[in-house]
């Protein structure tokens, strides 16, 4: 069947028009039969109706006509008439032979490939499982090598996962679902799940599916590695696939490339996820990429250190699914290029990240300040690592009646990964990374597989440095930090991936998010001075149930700040504990009390009492944090402002909570 279309493809560049549906004897809402007009999705305006093919429906006669260019298409062709709900009025699916991705792999919009040689035709094989569904298109051989070729596959652990503690709070919490197959999610992002090498959900994505398919929203906090990323493409991608493309407005809603009319209108994603970093921003389009295959959902990336007009172009082609940095998204808005009006669903990735980065009055101007709709009527999901005061405010000004959902130990690690602490002093810190980088390529030759390490620094400098000190000593090196322009972070990244250089030097900015399969090893050749940055580190192996290790150069001078969590983590994840980090405690302990008795009234301690404090929904412990703007105070009975009133004009006011975020947006240490 894939073979057959694939011949087509390569012989008449496939494709596949299909009619508007809805035509043809289809009822619409009020029983009626007969034609109907139809919603063209902008990116597939410019092409012309498709011969009829075997097995497919007629063509629409709404459906505009072939142009000499793929550009210009007539703006009516995307208007009204669109029905939702049932397989019919789903639009075409032609655009130009691109399926609605980027040629190459190219990112950022600078690699998309304009199609100007006119309308292709898909063919759809009768034999496909989707044949009787106009809104899914025909497989593509190439494009699936593409997106799924390099499937790496869940590990050996991947069962433990079930193992681990998971907490949903807030009325009504809707049951997990126990697989995909026999969960309510449409058939076609099932489909995509088995092409992705999905077999069973992880806890947290087995809630999400349940909690976003009924319409509620979502905080989450769970593990690193556990599934995030597709615990809200998933569900949001199935309701879109469901509710078939929107029948966007009439006022200058997304249309299709340029080339017509003065003003150009703006781009009206019905999904925008907002992530911190550029490479988080990357990762979650290439999963959506895969999770909306066949489909007409158009995912786009916006961020940074691109130029703008390249990403304008690529919006402009169409977008349904916006992934975009909070900085770039604000300067897109600006500039008039996008409208969040259409946002049904928003999703806030790492949203503890994005605030440490200091984008809390950017996302609060995206959020609450611009054209995007109320809480009330758009779904919202936040995912965090850590729960601390900021996001609960967040959370309680974003999200609407939301289920709480903590899957093992907020802040806690991952049992896949074995970690160590050693005892090295700075001047030692190089001999024993090279023993450490000598015996991981030893172990990497006798297993004939290549194992990544990521070396992780503080500083920028200490990042270019150690990479000079390691191609010096000939091991292949590469780096990535905010001082490296963003092509030269890419770079570093397919280089460290594809294990041209297996190993990388990096600093916070690869910490969080990212998914690079084969890293078997991280080493905090400089600790972190935050110890949830420790868990995100070491967060970058032992994902999807594969195992890593870690290992920590520790040193008293430097590391004292960090000894107490350090070791509750390692408990928490029941490795071993050498006696002698209890002792450094003990001594960091004693020293800082010493220091506060001296200053009279200085901080001493830590950061206050255990870390592992996230796991309490703090709704149910205090009674609420009181109305939210939107006034949803009603459904809190009881609720009472813990945090001081209306925060819906002022950033940053909060008093720091018990977190250490240092909020600037300058990020000048990584
Ligand atoms: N159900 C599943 N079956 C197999 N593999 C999965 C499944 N869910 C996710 N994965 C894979 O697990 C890896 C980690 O997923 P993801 O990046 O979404 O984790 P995460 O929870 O967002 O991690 P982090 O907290 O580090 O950002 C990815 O390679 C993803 O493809």
């Amino acid at each position: 069947m894939l073979a057959m279309s694939n011949q087509n493809a390569d012989v008449e560049a496939l494709d596949q028009r299909f009619a508007s549906l809805g035509v043809n004897g289809a009822s619409n809402e009020n029983g009626q039969r007969g034609p109907r007009s139809r919603y063209v999705p902008p990116h597939l305006r410019n092409a012309g109706p498709a011969p009829q093919a075997d097995g497919e429906r007629s063509v629409s006669p709404a459906a505009p006509a072939p142009r000499a260019s793929g550009w210009g298409a007539p703006r009516e062709g995307g208007r009204g008439g669109y029905s939702r709900g049932g397989d019919f009025g789903r639009g075409e699916q032609n655009r130009g032979g691109d399926w609605g991705n980027r040629s190459g792999g190219g990112f950022g919009g600078a690699g998309g490939r304009r199609d100007d040689r006119g309308p292709r035709q898909y063919v759809k094989d009768p034999s496909d499982e989707f044949a009787h569904r106009p809104d899914v298109k025909p497989r593509d051989s190439r494009l699936e090598t593409q997106l799924y070729g390099s499937q790496h596959n869940s590990g050996i652990n991947f069962e433990k996962y079930d193992d681990i503690p998971v907490d949903a709070s807030g009325h009504d919490a809707p049951e997990p679902i126990k697989n995909f197959d026999d969960s309510l999610l449409d058939e076609l992002a099932k489909s995509n799940v088995k092409l992705a090498g999905y077999r069973h959900p992880t806890p947290v994505q087995k809630y999400s599916v349940a909690i976003v398919t009924a319409g509620r929203d979502l905080m989450a906090c769970a593990q690193t590695g556990s599934g995030k990323t597709a615990a809200f493409l998933l569900p949001i991608l199935s309701q879109n696939f469901k509710d078939g493309p929107p029948d966007h407005q009439a006022d200058g809603g997304q249309r299709g490339a340029g080339g017509y009319g003065r003003s150009r209108p703006k781009v009206t994603p019905s999904t925008l996820v907002l992530a911190p970093t550029r490479e988080l921003a990357l990762q979650i389009y290439e999963e959506a990429r895969k999770f909306a295959y066949r489909s007409w959902v158009r995912p786009c990336v916006c961020y940074g250190g691109q130029p703008m007009v390249d990403q304008v172009r690529d919006l402009e082609r169409g977008c349904e699914l916006l992934v975009a940095t909070p900085g770039r998204l604000v300067d897109l808005i600006e500039r008039g290029r996008v409208s969040l009006a259409a946002v049904r669903y928003l999703v806030l990735d790492e949203a503890d990240r994005m605030l440490d980065m200091g984008f809390e009055p950017q996302i609060r101007r995206i959020v609450e300040k611009e054209d995007m709709a109320s809480a009330d009527e758009r779904q919202t999901l936040m995912f965090s690592a850590t729960f601390p005061r900021n996001i609960q405010m967040l959370a309680r000004d974003f999200l609407k009646d939301y289920i709480y959902l903590t899957v093992g130990r907020v802040g806690s690690t991952s049992e896949n990964i074995t970690q160590r602490v050693e005892y090295v002093e700075e001047a030692d810190k190089h001999s024993v990374l090279l023993d450490l980088l000598y015996a991981d390529a030893e172990t990497s030759e006798k297993d004939n597989k290549t194992t990544l390490t990521l070396v992780f620094v503080e500083t920028k400098r200490s990042a270019d440095m150690l990479c000079n000190f390691l191609l010096q000593n000939n091991f292949p090196a590469t780096s990535i930090h905010g001082d490296r322009t963003q092509r030269e972070r890419e770079q570093a990244l397919h280089s460290f991936r594809s294990g041209r250089t297996p190993v990388l030097v990096a600093t916070a900015v690869a910490a969080r998010g990212l998914d690079i399969p084969n890293v078997g090893h991280v080493i905090n050749f400089d600790l972190p001075s935050d110890i949830d940055d420790y868990v995100h580190r070491i967060g970058r192996t032992g994902r999807a149930g594969n195992t890593g290790k870690a290992t920590a150069f520790f040193n008293l001078q430097r590391d004292k700040g960090v000894v107490k969590e350090l070791l509750e983590i390692l408990m928490e994840a029941k490795q071993d504990v050498p006696e002698w980090l209890d002792q450094c405690r003990r001594e960091a302990e004693r020293d800082m009390q010493y220091r506060s008795y001296n200053r009279r009234g200085g901080r001493g301690g830590s950061r206050g009492a255990s870390r592992f404090g996230g796991n309490v929904d703090y709704r149910k412990e205090t009674g609420g944090f009181g109305p939210r703007s939107g006034g949803f105070a009603d459904k809190r009975p009881g609720g009472r402002d813990d945090f001081g009133g209306s925060h819906g004009s002022g950033f940053g006011g909060y008093g720091g909570g018990g977190y250490s975020s240092g909020g600037s947006g300058a990020n000048n240490w990584f």
